[in-house]
């Protein structure tokens, strides 16, 4: 998959930017550096991405959502397929046991991500140029976020990854080790479980120290829900996470979207093409945002 980021980024800009993503909220395909806001100031991102849809790798070569560029489609049975499928059971390991946790029956969490649905799952290659200098040390390449879907799993070569814990406020790196991946959760697992799982705040920043001199690659996959499926806490299905939701407002998790309006509004309001002032920033943010802080 990084010899697939190094063959496609390589193309010319104007041939990758026949594959941008748009300005809908939709995030299949390419985004270009400096394409998304990194803060409310609307400061600009460093990274560029290619995301491929699950729906698109599964299907293929039957055209569900987009279609990719040549680079992508040469490698999408040998190599983007495979990926895709690791990831997938991986994911899915990982549900059957918060599933478990949780006190859901049976699938449940399986079923909200079903792999013949559609849904905004994707894999996503990420290239960052080195940042020569200290001018820009301080800048994030990625703002910071909470991840929109059920579960990531990163796999990085530098640090620059940070992470702000549950219960805390301060920075700390995530370090890659070789050989392992960083498993993540996002904002729909999160209110699935009625605030029992948490979705953590991250961002990238330049990597520290010699590591700066180097570009930066990472390759995610992201499990999201099934498009149509409502974000709201599974109360009637455990009385744990019942038992969860009581010490949180009661409009907390009833999030009144489905899996795809959360994700592309999300999406859509970190666009620079779409920003208007700091309100599209707050507009952008998920379960980490608290609409009363500063
Ligand atoms: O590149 C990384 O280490 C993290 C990327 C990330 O947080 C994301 O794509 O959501
Ligand atoms: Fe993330």
């Amino acid at each position: 998959m990084f010899s697939l980021g190094t063959e496609t980024f390589s193309l010319p800009l104007e041939e990758k930017l026949k594959y941008e993503q748009g300005d809908s909220g939709r995030s299949f395909g390419y985004k270009k550096i400096g394409g998304n806001a990194v803060d409310a100031s609307g400061l600009s991102d460093a990274s560029e991405f290619m995301n491929i849809a699950k729906d698109d790798v599964l299907a293929f070569p039957r055209v569900v959502h987009r279609d990719y560029p040549s680079t992508v489609t040469a490698a999408m049975a040998s190599v983007v397929r495979p990926f895709v499928c690791k990831s997938l059971e991986v994911n899915n390991t990982f549900l059957r046991v918060f599933n478990h946790q949780l006190g859901l029956p049976e699938t449940s969490l399986e079923g909200l991500h079903a792999r013949d649905q559609q849904s905004c799952s994707e894999a996503r290659l990420i290239k960052a140029p080195p940042i020569p200098g200290k001018a820009l040390a301080d800048r994030p390449i990625i703002g910071a976020h909470s991840d929109f879907g059920s579960l990531t799993f990163l796999h990085n070569i530098l640090g620059g990854l940070q992470v702000i814990l549950p219960g805390e406020t301060e920075w700390k790196y995530v370090k890659p080790i070789p050989g392992h991946a960083i498993c993540n959760i996002g904002d729909s697992l999160s209110v699935f479980s009625g605030g029992i799982l948490k979705s953590a705040v991250h961002q990238v920043v330049p990597p520290p120290g010699e590591q700066g001199e180097h570009e930066r690659w990472s390759l995610v996959f992201f499990t999201r829900p099934n498009n149509t499926q409502v974000l709201h806490a599974l109360v009637e299905d455990s009385p744990t996470i019942a038992e969860s939701v009581k010490q949180y407002p009661v409009e907390k998790f009833n999030t009144g979207s489905t899996a795809i309006e959360w994700f592309y509004r999300r999406i859509k309001y970190q666009r620079l093409n779409n920003r208007v002032g700091p309100e599209s920033w707050a507009a952008s943010r998920g379960t980490e945002h608290d609409p009363d802080a500063k």
